[in-house]
């Protein structure tokens, strides 16, 4: 059995002040036991989420990392920082890092390696755009991310992977997918991950659903078979609307 797992990625919102006070506002409320919770701050907010969230069961997540551990890589977060700041989680590959920063699948690949080399689970954002989806090209566009992300992994490291399958078209538009069409995908993703490394540690992979995830369609998705979770952008920025997408 999967434990479902839900993420805020705060993207580029949130001072330090602004954070202490969306997670002061989460720590008044109950956390579901049956669900893993976790928050993806910016790197500046880390450190003071890390301190809030000591003595609680909610994760810290970063939003991107480098491959190397140590360099003369200006701007750039190595895997050993995040862990030494408290870190379980990473996003890694998100769209708009693909889409503005130059992420590639190789550079994805890359990231994952690193993460799990330093014992970080990697959150491994994949999804079509608009236009693919209308050419019918989403399965064969989403699969293919995903065997190029895990290339190379070593198979005890797939059940620490999570995946977190976002369609470009539906961030930050308030038009999310059914539950039924992302349960579909992620199926496919699930069977792309049985294909490279068998159906046993396929199973214990978790994948998340992101795009335009609210309380009020949480439900729907996590009512599908093949959905372990959220991945959540805008409405995880509110106490409130996080906890009403985390508490279903
Ligand atoms: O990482 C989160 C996804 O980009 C979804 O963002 P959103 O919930 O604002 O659509």
């Amino acid at each position: 059995m999967r434990k479902p797992i839900i993420a805020g990625n705060w993207k580029m919102y949130k001072t330090n002040t602004e954070a202490r006070a969306l997670v002061n506002g989460l720590k008044e409320k109950t956390m579901p036991a049956a669900v893993e919770v976790v928050l993806c701050p910016p790197f500046t907010a880390l450190t003071t989420v890390a301190e809030l969230l000591q003595g609680t069961a909610i994760g810290l997540g970063a939003q991107d990392l480098f491959w190397e551990d140590e360099g003369a890589y200006t701007g750039e977060v190595s895997p050993l920082m995040l862990k030494e700041l408290g870190c379980s989680y990473v996003i890694i590959g998100h769209s708009e890092r693909r889409q503005y920063f130059g992420e590639t699948d190789e550079t994805v690949n890359k990231k994952v390696k690193a993460a799990l080399r330093h014992g970080l689970k990697p959150i491994i954002c994949v999804g079509e755009s608009l236009q693919q989806r209308e050419a019918g090209e989403t399965n064969a566009f989403v699969a293919g991310q995903v065997e190029k992300a895990l290339d190379g992994l070593a198979p005890e490291s797939i059940p620490q992977v999570v995946i977190a399958y976002e369609p470009i078209w539906a961030i930050g538009t308030g038009r999310s997918s059914s539950g039924s069409d992302a349960n579909e995908v992620i199926g496919l993703v699930r069977q792309t991950i049985a294909k490279k490394f068998g159906s046993s540690l396929a199973e214990q992979v978790r994948i998340q659903y992101g795009g335009s995830v609210k309380p009020g369609n949480i439900k729907e998705f996590m009512d599908q078979p093949e959905i372990d979770g959220a991945l959540v952008g805008g409405a995880s920025l509110k106490a409130e609307d996080f906890y009403g997408i985390i508490s279903y």
